[in-house]
């Protein structure tokens, strides 16, 4: 085990005071190898400025090979960016996490920002690059495929990209497929992945070997919560043994419940492609006495698509997520409100849990005499997922792309790349994968939700507080991690901390 994470910066900031880890690196000390404390101390690599400034930086090639030359970036000799007034980023950009602040906050976290470097570390005829995609669809994965093979080749003048098969698997049981841009040119404008996916099949060991035998000294990872964390140990084991190969994450998730980022690619055209299936429903739901129609849409643990496509759509009767508890019998409950609605409009229009929900709310009504009514069920889950991406989210997945390579020429490693507040950033992996973002429904989106269908927020008073004071303790937690007051507690089981989960 490697004996701390905390490094100064490659570049920039070596002068500025290396944060005091004392309380965690006693922690990891006293705890066993494996402890989350241990490893939590081991991964980060933080340092700290004025008024409470955080730098929390991605691992970078000379961390461990720090004999490594650097080459001028090519970038400056590309007719198409001689117009651009400032060609590279300044390496002490770095990009809040918070940008609301008060007279006398501090600081807080920043990341490292994206973009094109001076110097590189690597030569063009040197770099072999690889990309895999992993976990569920999303649109706009083969736009990220795409972006990246012609920015390695057009930027960098890389002429060496190979696609892995079939997710993390295919390094060891599949023939690479390489990728020009020729062979990439007008794959963004289909749905799923070219490089095909999967879930499950995760060797470290092969994996690594796998880059090793084929020479892979940039690899670029696709996927999502579980694909983050696989990126990440392989980040580990690459840098274990001490090869020259950037480990870079794209974080994908239809789900759009990954932390920190602003927001994940894809998510916008599937909120896009779910108003088609609610449009489907009301129309139905009003062209009959009494009609119901249910949507159900994706969502396994965060209902952001579903807030999102009923804040779009407007014609949403009840929008309901698993974040928000709900309870269908009784006063108060979801049936009576269903009943009192089409007593109202004649009709409505519910949003997920699906067929489930469709049998309870069929039952219910079967029971009652005089009150036929007629309930259509749309489930249009993969159909979100399947669709191209839109147009904006191609150029979310253009400019994501571009970032991820740029880092990796600069010599960083074990990152991903999002935009935090609307600029890229390097993030390490941990703070992507140790926490599912949630809707946080004491946030004022939800309440946005609630005024535009008019359904019943389900809980009680007693709940609601409960629910304010455990996000005021969450956040009071964060601030004293931040200013060293306390050890940093294991990561958080996501699925039993969805009420105690940061705002988005
Ligand atoms: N903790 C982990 N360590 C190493 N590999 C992992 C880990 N969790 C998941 N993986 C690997 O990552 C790949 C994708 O994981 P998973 O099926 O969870 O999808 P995901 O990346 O979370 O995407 P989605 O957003 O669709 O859920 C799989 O090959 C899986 O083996
Ligand atoms: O059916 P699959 O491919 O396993 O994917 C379904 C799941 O993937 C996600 O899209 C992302 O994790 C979930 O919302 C969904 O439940
Ligand atoms: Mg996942």
């Amino acid at each position: 085990m490697e004996a701390v994470g905390v490094a100064p910066a490659p570049t920039g900031l070596t002068e500025k005071k290396l944060l005091d880890l004392k309380d965690s690196l006693a922690a990891a000390k006293a705890s066993p190898a494996s402890s989350p404390a241990a490893k939590w101390a081991v991964k980060k690599k933080l340092a700290g400025g004025d008024a409470g400034y955080v730098l929390e930086d991605v691992p970078h090639l000379t961390d461990y090979l720090p004999e490594l030359p650097t080459y001028p970036n090519p970038l400056q000799d590309n007719p198409a960016y001689s117009v651009v007034k400032q060609y590279f980023v300044n390496t002490d950009d770095t990009v809040t996490q918070k940008i609301v602040v008060h007279k006398t906050s501090a600081r807080g976290t920043h990341f490292r920002r994206a973009g094109p470097r001076q110097r590189v570390y690597f030569q063009l005829d040197e770099v072999n690059a690889a990309i895999v995609t992993c976990g569920g669809l999303c649109p706009g994965l083969n736009t990220v495929i795409r972006e990246l093979v012609c920015g390695l080749y057009d930027m960098y003048g890389v002429t060496s990209v190979v696609g892995i098969e079939g997710g993390y698997k295919g390094f060891y049981s599949r023939n690479t497929i390489p990728l020009t841009p020729k062979s990439v040119n007008d794959i963004h404008k289909r749905g799923g992945t070219v490089l095909g996916t999967s879930r499950g099949g995760h060797d470290t060991g092969k994996i690594v070997d796998s880059l090793k035998d084929r020479g892979i000294n940039q690899v670029y990872i696709i996927g999502g919560d579980g694909t983050q964390k696989g990126a990440s140990v392989i980040y580990e084991e690459v840098r274990r043994q001490g090869l020259k190969c950037s480990v870079v994450g794209v974080p994908k998730t239809i789900d759009n419940d990954i932390a920190v980022i602003d927001k994940s690619f894809g998510f916008d055209t599937a909120v896009e492609e779910a108003q088609k299936a609610i449009n489907a429903a009301h129309v139905e739901a009003e062209s009959a006495e009494n009609g119901i129609g249910v949507v159900k849409l994706m969502g396994r643990n965060s209902g952001f698509i579903a807030m999102y496509a009923t804040l779009a759509s407007r014609d949403v009767d009840c929008c309901l997520i698993p974040e928000s508890p709900f309870y269908l019998e009784g006063k108060g409950g979801l049936l009576e409100f269903i009943e009192k609605r089409l007593k109202d409009n004649g009709h409505m229009t519910l949003l997920d849990v699906g067929l489930w929900l469709s049998q309870k709310i069929k039952d219910h009504f079967k029971k009652k005499h005089n009150f036929p009514i007629t309930l259509k069920y749309i489930d249009p889950t993969y159909m979100i997922r399947a669709v191209r991406s839109n147009a904006s989210d191609n150029v979310y997945c253009t400019l994501l792309a571009h970032s991820a390579l740029h880092g990796a020429m600069a010599g960083y490693t074990g990152f991903t790349v999002a935009p935090v507040n609307g600029r890229h950033a390097y993030i390490p992996f941990y703070r992507i994968t140790e926490k599912q973002n949630k809707v946080v429904i004491t946030d004022r989106m939800w309440a946005r939700v609630l005024c535009s269908t008019n359904q019943p927020c389900f809980l009680s008073h007693e709940d609601v507080e409960n629910m304010k004071h455990d996000d005021d303790e969450h956040h009071l937690h964060n601030t004293q991690l931040l200013h060293g007051d306390i050890s940093p507690s294991p990561v958080k089981d996501s699925s039993k901390c969805n009420r105690s989960a940061e705002a988005a």
